[in-house]
């Protein structure tokens, strides 16, 4: 049966970084973007990491019932909208296909509603907070126009979002360190090629 690996972690934990390196060893996972009404940074490019869109694409998707979930933050730059949309990304009836996406708790569950619990599978990444604020401040810093206030906002929203309490109900019970890259990459794929053996 096909399953959804959803990757999932406070903001700079590193969900992008070990996203896109599971893609080069496991090619065979699929790609599924969501959309975003948040501006572009600097070096991401439309349809790769997002599909870059406004509010009156998210409200045609809601009318026609095709909203798969949606989360909004209210940034220092105005609300932004994420949201995932069965825009014909998903087809299950292809055998073996098995999909690889990034998310938060709130939008796994609504995934784990919309699917099935048994078709997607957590990943949850976790890194240490003084090491992750300044991972965070390491990025932005590279960025044209840093966005440092937004940076802290998020860092905050983080500990009520990814709650003990929030992550229990969640059901998320597994945790993966990302400390160093390439140990937690190891660790991911051997669940990945576990989890297809066992199908
Ligand atoms: N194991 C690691 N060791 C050191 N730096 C790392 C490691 N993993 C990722 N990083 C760096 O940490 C920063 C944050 O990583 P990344 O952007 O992948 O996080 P993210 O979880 O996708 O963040 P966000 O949710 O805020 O978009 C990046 O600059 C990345 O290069």
């Amino acid at each position: 049966m096909s399953k959804i690996y959803y990757l999932m972690g406070k903001s700079s934990t590193g969900k992008d970084t070990i996203y896109k390196e599971l893609r080069k060893r496991m090619p065979q996972l699929k790609n599924v973007t969501i959309y975003t009404t948040r501006p572009r940074r600097e070096g991401e490019k439309e349809g790769e990491e997002y599909f870059f869109t406004d509010e009156t694409e998210l409200e045609k998707f809601k009318t026609e019932g095709r909203l798969i979930e949606e989360r909004a933050y209210n940034t220092v730059y105005g609300i932004w909208h994420y949201f995932t949309a069965d825009d014909g990304q998903f087809n299950f009836e292809q055998k073996n296909q098995d999909y690889l996406m990034i998310g938060t708790l709130e939008s796994y569950e609504k995934l784990k509603t919309y699917f099935g619990n048994e078709k997607v599978v957590p990943l949850y990444i976790e890194v240490e907070d003084g090491e992750r604020l300044t991972r965070a401040l390491a990025r932005e810093k590279t960025q044209k126009e840093p966005k440092y206030a937004e940076m802290c906002r998020r860092f905050l929203a983080d500990s009520k979002d990814f709650s003990e309490e929030n992550l229990a109900h969640a059901g998320i019970t597994e945790r993966y360190e990302n400390t160093d890259l390439e140990d937690i990459l190891e660790k991911i794929c051997k669940k990945i090629l576990k989890k297809q053996s066992q199908l």
